[in-house]
């Protein structure tokens, strides 16, 4: 379904007149299929981010491709309702000056015209789905707590049908309960969607919750990839420190 396929990117270092670049990400090849929850886990500042951003199109690569389904993702009708993304600052990720009723309906605007009574039930739906109901419609980003709006969040992102959803540190800025809550959440969600998930994070906890195969990721590089239930078996020293929290060795 996903192919990235050495993928190479630099950006240019810090200082004005700075004609040095940095390497973020070097010869990145993931394949994913469909219906998998593929996990991607390192260390903060590891290109993790650069790379969701590739993948969803919003960054090109230096070198290299990402095909969805065969085709580039940086065509925009490639991606367009069936490409769908949640990020860590949900505060950010919608504008303060639209109600949740319009926050979800945006990206169905986007991609069909419907009648406003139909857009009604179909986000009041939506709504349901992630667990909050129709007295949200009318609220502001500011009246919702930080699990409230992450749940918005993820309406919006569903609000297509996408058959691809990819979650940059999406529990990250959660309370340790309410992460629980969101998590549970997005296992439910893919069941009963069949969507796929690239989920990025640096939580190996939340990674062994959600996915089926945990890519492990340094300086901009895959070091290793292993399934879920073959964690204990990892070879390389820097998977074995991010799964320390979770196993001893
Ligand atoms: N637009 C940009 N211009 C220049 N440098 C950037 C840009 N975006 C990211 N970087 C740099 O690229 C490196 C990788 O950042 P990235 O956000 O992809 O890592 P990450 O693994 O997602 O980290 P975190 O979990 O902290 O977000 C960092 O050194 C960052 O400063």
């Amino acid at each position: 379904m996903l192919e990235v396929k050495q993928v190479y990117k630099t950006y240019r270092k810090s200082g004005f007149f700075s004609r040095k670049r940095q390497q973020i990400l070097s010869d990145v090849t993931i394949e994913m299929r469909k219906g998998e929850c593929l996990g991607i886990v390192g260390e903060s500042g590891s290109g993790k981010s650069t790379l969701g951003r590739i993948i969803l199109g919003i960054e090109k690569p230096d070198g290299g491709e990402v095909l969805y389904f065969g085709k580039k993702v940086n065509d925009r009708k490639v991606r367009l309702g069936h490409i769908s993304a949640v990020f860590q600052d949900y505060t950010s990720s919608f504008n303060p000056h639209f109600t949740v009723y319009e926050v979800i309906c945006e990206p169905i605007m986007l991609q069909a015209k419907n009648r406003r009574e139909d857009m009604e039930v179909k986000v009041v739906d939506l709504l349901y789905r992630v667990g909050l109901d129709e007295s949200y419609l009318k609220k502001y980003s500011h009246e919702l707590s930080g699990g409230e709006a992450q749940r918005v969040c993820i309406a919006r992102a569903i609000s297509t049908n996408p058959d691809f959803l990819l979650l940059d540190e999406a529990v990250s800025s959660l309370d340790v309960s309410v992460q629980t809550q969101i998590l549970k959440l997005l296992s439910q969600l893919k069941n009963e969607m069949n969507i796929s998930y690239l989920f990025i994070t640096h939580d190996i906890q939340s990674v062994t919750y959600l996915c089926d195969r945990v890519i492990f990721f340094n300086e901009g590089r895959v070091v290793e990839q292993v399934n879920i239930e073959n964690l204990s078996q990892v070879q390389n020293d820097y998977s074995k420190r991010l799964l320390s929290a979770v196993i001893a060795f």
